[in-house]
């Protein structure tokens, strides 16, 4: 880590703090993340990782190196300056329907390259992993479900979420409640406040969306085709413009697969010495434990990972 000069702390997930440092021998800039040796470099971490080295897309913060410290894995990657969506729309209060299509359109950019890389991602199907406010009907229900068309619903939440400046499917009065949400999801159930000018287009991309039966929903193709996504489509998004990458193009410069194996798995090895820091907070749960059917009654209602808009 001494090439890397620690500027500030910018976040913290569920596994570490993320810092902004810049590289002593080039001045540019990196976000890194930390994860504390020992048993927290699960598979999921190395998955995570691994996936993530072979991505390279414009609207994805590219992968740079794995680095141990005494303490520490370091992640090393592409720093996102812009800040957090979730942050700009909080001081914005919502979107322009232009606003919200300009990063809608980067995000399903983005997760269309991700689906297209499948074949040389790892993914762990039937897992219920994430910020429950995103997770589509048929995740939470349990049954078998195809990610992509789950990635659809939640790629329909941020969408919401931009244009209105609150959650699709909490119930306003009532926003913390996670019991409530989970059966409007199931249910549904929302609506766009009458104070939100939102065109026939964009509510139609909406209505297609929020469909709680997985084979009846639209898909990235057909999003990518709809009117309302289409509209001041920058150039570089076009069909055939964007990431047309081969996996093989990925990696000219970085860490070759065995060294960042190697390093994980030193990082297993439990640290010595101190640790950096214990503030550990992040708004993601595991919800395999819960049983939607039968359990509903005792979930928590806790705000720990609801932020209100
Ligand atoms: N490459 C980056 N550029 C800029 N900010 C970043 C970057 N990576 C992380 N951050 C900031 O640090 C925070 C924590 O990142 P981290 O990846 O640990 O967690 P997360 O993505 O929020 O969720 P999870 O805990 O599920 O991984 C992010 O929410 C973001 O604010």
């Amino acid at each position: 880590m001494e090439r890397y000069e620690i500027l500030k702390k910018i976040g913290s997930g569920k596994f570490g703090v993320a810092k902004l440092v810049r590289d002593r021998w080039t001045s540019e800039l990196f976000a890194v993340k930390y994860i504390e040796r020992g048993q927290k470099i699960d598979e999921h971490v190395q998955r995570e990782i691994m996936n993530h080295r072979s991505l390279k897309h414009p609207n994805i913060v590219r992968f740079k190196e794995v680095l141990l410290t005494p303490t520490h894995l370091a992640i090393v990657m592409e720093y996102a300056a812009g800040g957090e969506l979730f942050e700009r729309i909080c001081s914005a209060g919502r979107f322009s329907e232009d606003e919200a299509r300009f990063f809608f359109q980067q995000l399903i950019s983005g997760v269309s390259y991700c689906h297209a890389m499948s074949s040389v991602l790892h993914s762990q199907p039937k897992s219920t992993v994430g910020t429950p406010a995103y997770i589509a009907p048929e995740v939470l229900s349990k049954k078998e479900y195809d990610g992509k068309i789950s990635d659809v619903w939640s790629c329909g939440v941020t969408l919401y979420v931009m244009l209105v400046g609150a959650y699709p499917f909490e119930d306003p009065d009532d926003p913390r409640n996670f019991r409530k949400t989970i059966v409007r999801i199931l249910n549904v159930h929302y609506s766009i406040p009458n104070y939100v000018r939102v065109s026939m287009d964009c509510r139609h991309l909406l209505s297609r969306i929020f469909v709680a039966n997985p084979e009846k929903r639209i898909t990235i193709p057909e999003i990518k085709n709809h009117p309302w996504f289409l509209k001041n489509l920058p150039i570089e998004l076009m069909e055939g413009e964007e990431g047309s990458l081969q996996s093989s193009d990925v990696n000219e410069t970085s860490q070759s697969i065995e060294e960042i194996l190697y390093i994980i798995q030193e990082a297993r090895k439990p640290a010595e010495g101190p640790k950096l820091g214990g503030d550990l907070i992040g708004d993601n749960m595991d919800l395999d434990d819960i049983d939607t059917d039968a359990d509903l009654e005792d979930i928590e209602t806790s705000g720990d990972f609801v932020c209100q808009l």
